[in-house]
C-alpha cells in the first residue's frame, strides 16, 4: 500500500499545528500550502513557522509549497485551515475527487451568515465533508501537549473516517453527527471569547467571566437551536469545551482582541494588535443578523458586535446588560 498523502490548506498557526499532528505518527506525508512563495521559502529554510509558531521543529514529512493545484493532486484528504472569509477561493477545487474535506475554520460569514458546514456544502458532495472543532490552541498541540476535540460529519461512519487520519496518540478526537451543532459550538464561542476578554480589559474579576461562559453558552444553544443544531452538542467539546478555554486562556486571539477594545483601542488598532486572525469580529456580525432574522435573543453577542461595531459604548453596553428584566435562568 503507499504512503498517505494529506493537504493542509494554510500554514497559519492551525495549520502548521494540524500537518504537525498528521505528521507525528511517520504514517503519511503531508503538503502544508501557505499563501506565497515568500512564506514557503523562509518555512523552508529553517524548518520552523517562526511567524506563528516560533520554536517548534517540523518535521521532513511536512513539505511546503503556494502551489495548491500540485498539493492537492492524488491527495487521500485535504484539511482547510483558513479563515473562513477565504473558503470561496479555496474549495472550488477541492470539487472533484472522493477525499475528505476537513474544515477547521471556526466562524460564520459576515455577509451569507452560512455556517462552516454550508460553506462545505456548497462545493463539496456532503459525504465528503467533516468538521474539527473543539478546545485546541495550536500551540499546545503543536507542541504535542494532550488535546480532546471533536470530528463531526453527516454520520459517525465518516467522522471516524476522516478522524483516522489525526493519528497522532496526544490529539484524541471524538465524534459528532451533529455537523450544525459543532459548527455552531466553534464559531459563536469566538464571540463570547471576546466578551471576557471586554471583561477582563475592564478590570472585572471571575464572576464577569464566569457569567458570560453561562449565559453564552444558554445564547450559543438557544441560536443553534433555531438553525437546526442541538443542544447536547453545545454541552461537548465544540461549545463548551472551547468556551472555557477561550474566555479564559492567554493564547486566544478573540479574548486579546476584547481586551484591547476595552482599553480604548479601535476595531482595526485592536486587530492590528492582535496580528493573527480573529473570526469572532465577523461572526458577532453575522450572529446578530441570524439572531434579528430568526427571532432569537442573544443580549450578550448583539453587545459584542455593538461595541465593536462602534454603536454603542463598552461602558453603556455593561449598563445596559446589567439592567435586563428579571427573567428565569
Ligand atoms: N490558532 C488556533 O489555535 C486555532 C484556530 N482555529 C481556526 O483556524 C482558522 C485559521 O486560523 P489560524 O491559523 O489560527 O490563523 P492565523 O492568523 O494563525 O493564520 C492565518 C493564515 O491564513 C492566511 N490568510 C489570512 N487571510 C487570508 C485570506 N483572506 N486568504 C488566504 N489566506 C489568508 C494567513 O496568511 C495565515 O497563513 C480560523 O478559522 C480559526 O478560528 C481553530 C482552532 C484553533
Ligand atoms: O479556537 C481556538 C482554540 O480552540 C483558538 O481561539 P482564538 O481564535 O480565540 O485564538
Amino acid at each position: 500500500m503507499s504512503r498517505q498523502q494529506v493537504c493542509v490548506l494554510g500554514a497559519g498557526s492551525w495549520g502548521t499545528a494540524l500537518a504537525l499532528v498528521l505528521a507525528r505518527s511517520g504514517a503519511r506525508d503531508v503538503w502544508l500550502v501557505a499563501r506565497d512563495e515568500a512564506q514557503v521559502a523562509e518555512i523552508a529554510a529553517i524548518r520552523e513557522n517562526s511567524r506563528y509558531l516560533p520554536g517548534i521543529h517540523l518535521p521532513d514529512n511536512i513539505r511546503i509549497t503556494a502551489d495548491m493545484a500540485h498539493a492537492i493532486a492524488g491527495i487521500d484528504a485535504c484539511v482547510y485551515a483558513l479563515p473562513c472569509i477565504a473558503v470561496d477561493d479555496y474549495l472550488p477545487q477541492l470539487a472533484e475527487g472522493d477525499f475528505p474535506v476537513i474544515a477547521a475554520c471556526k466562524g460564520l460569514h459576515p455577509e451569507t451568515l452560512t455556517r462552516s458546514d454550508e460553506m462545505l456544502a456548497k462545493y463539496i458532495a456532503k459525504d465528503r465533508i467533516a468538521l474539527l472543532s473543539g478546545p485546541s490552541f495550536a500551540l499546545e498541540v503543536a507542541k504535542g501537549q494532550p488535546t480532546a476535540i471533536t470530528m463531526a460529519a453527516e454520520n459517525l461512519e465518516l467522522a471516524a473516517a476522516a478522524a483516522a487520519f489525526f493519528d497522532d496518540t496526544n490529539f484524541r478526537i471524538y465524534l459528532s453527527d451533529d455537523l450544525i451543532g459543532v459548527a455552531m459550538g466553534g464559531a459563536l464561542k469566538n464571540v463570547i471569547a471576546i466578551a471576557a476578554g471586554m471583561a477582563d480589559g475592564l478590570g472585572f474579576g471571575h464572576n464577569s467571566v464566569a457569567a458570560a461562559v453561562t449565559r453564552g453558552l444558554a445564547e450559543m444553544a438557544r441560536l443553534t437551536v433555531a438553525c437546526g443544531g442541538e443542544t447536547e452538542t453545545l454541552m461537548g467539546l465544540s461549545g463548551l469545551g472551547d468556551l472555557v478555554l477561550t474566555c479564559t486562556g492567554e493564547l486566544s486571539r478573540n479574548r486579546q482582541f476584547g481586551i484591547a477594545i476595552a482599553r480604548g483601542q479601535s476595531c482595526e488598532a485592536a486587530i492590528e494588535q492582535v496580528g493573527q486572525v480573529v473570526e469572532g469580529v465577523r461572526t458577532a456580525r453575522a450572529a446578530n443578523q441570524l439572531a434579528l432574522k430568526l427571532n432569537v435573543e442573544l443580549p450578550l453577542m448583539q453587545s459584542v458586535h455593538r461595541v465593536v461595531s462602534g454603536e454603542l459604548g463598552i461602558h453603556d453596553a455593561v449598563a445596559a446588560l446589567m439592567a435586563r428584566p428579571e427573567r428565569p435562568e
